[in-house]
């Protein structure tokens, strides 16, 4: 595979990007305002963010809504030019975005369908290979590799307007990895589907990615998809890249302490458990307690010498219970900023 000098997938330098917004006031006068003297403002969406991605790695990013995330991956896929820094996607300046950067890159955003609506989606395939130019044994081997990993018989033929939710996103990444691209930017890719679908797609990435040793960046606000795929966590908070290491690592940036379940032999009760941390759960036989994180052995210790122990398990705290923790108190300030239709206005 190509990489950058330093040996990395993606390099990605003080990545900045700004956008103008224009501002109107509501209602007629507003506009009548806007007409004659046009106020705008800038957003910082993206500030000075570093990272390098390894071959093969698939990394989780994650950040509360109007975090940075959208923006960062379309810049790393070449479909917004970044205001500052410096991004290097297998070696090309995605903004350039030639022919052998875009055959070698996948973006797919679970909220927007690149399938053609009142086509099959097989249609859409076809339209692929050519763009792509797939030679023809390629196509057909990956089309049935794809039927069979994603469960497409039946649904290919099928007006995509017709398609469930579900069968549409499967046949959104499989249009999108038809020219099995090196690095995949997948942004959103379970939104709104059940979980024996998000299961499904998450089963594909992992297969996909073992198979072609891709590169892949995943936002997901289903902390289950980026448990399951991601060992290594990127978090973006008001466009700055805050946290970059181990998911476990990231489990512990919370003050929440460590989860004790326990299974007892003699039933004990929760004023008896409370002397070994908080109670979150107690039937007699098994129980959850919290402790702080440092006195997790030596509350352990206890409970085993003390009480009648059939098994005993510690737990980080729930990845989305830190997230909600981190990102709780400024839910309010990272609200969106813009609508969705201002929003590709001010991009141009
Ligand atoms: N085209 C645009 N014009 C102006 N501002 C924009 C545009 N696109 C995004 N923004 C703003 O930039 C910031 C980052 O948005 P972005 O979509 O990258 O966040 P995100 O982390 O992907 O959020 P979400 O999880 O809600 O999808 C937000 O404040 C958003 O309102």
């Amino acid at each position: 595979m190509t990489t950058t000098s330093s040996g990395a997938a993606v390099q990605v330098r003080e990545l900045r990007k700004v956008y103008q917004v224009h501002e109107k006031e509501p209602g007629f006068l507003g506009s009548f305002k806007a007409f004659v003297r046009r106020q705008s403002r800038e957003v910082e969406a993206v500030k000075r963010v570093s990272f390098d991605l390894a071959p093969g790695e698939i990394v989780g990013f994650l950040g509360p809504n109007g975090a940075g995330k959208t923006t960062t991956l379309k810049m790393l896929s070449g479909l917004l030019h970044p205001s500052g820094g410096e991004a290097r996607v297998l070696g090309f300046e995605p903004r350039r975005r030639q022919t052998e950067f875009l055959r070698s890159i996948t973006l797919v955003m679970g909220q927007k369908q690149q399938l053609i609506w009142d086509l099959p989606a097989l249609d859409s395939f076809l339209v692929n290979q050519a763009i792509y130019e797939i030679p023809e044994a390629q196509y057909q081997a990956t089309m049935r590799e794809f039927t069979e990993v994603l469960g497409l018989g039946g649904i290919l033929k099928k007006q995509v307007r017709k398609l469930s939710l579900g069968e549409r996103m499967k046949c959104e990444l499989a249009a999108a990895l038809l020219h099995r691209p090196k690095i995949l930017f997948l942004d959103e890719p379970t939104i709104g589907l059940d979980v024996n679908m998000q299961e499904a797609v998450r089963e594909f990435v992992r297969d996909y990615n073992a198979r072609f040793d891709s590169t892949v960046i995943l936002t997901s606000h289903y902390m289950a998809d980026v448990t399951a795929l991601a060992r290594r966590i990127l978090v973006i908070d008001q466009g700055e890249l805050v946290f970059d290491g181990d998911l476990s690592r990231l489990a512990e940036q919370g003050s929440g302490g460590k989860t004790i379940k326990l299974q007892l032999r003699q039933a004990v009760t929760p004023e008896q458990l409370a002397r070994y941390g908080t109670v979150v759960q107690s039937d007699g036989l098994s129980a959850e307690l919290t402790v702080p994180r440092r006195e997790v052995s030596v509350r352990a210790a206890r409970l085993l010498g003390e009480l009648d122990v059939a098994d005993l398990t510690v737990e980080d705290p729930p990845i989305e219970a830190v997230m909600a923790e981190l990102f709780g108190k400024g839910a309010g300030r990272s609200t969106p900023e813009t609508p969705q239709d201002e929003r590709e206005e001010a991009i141009a």
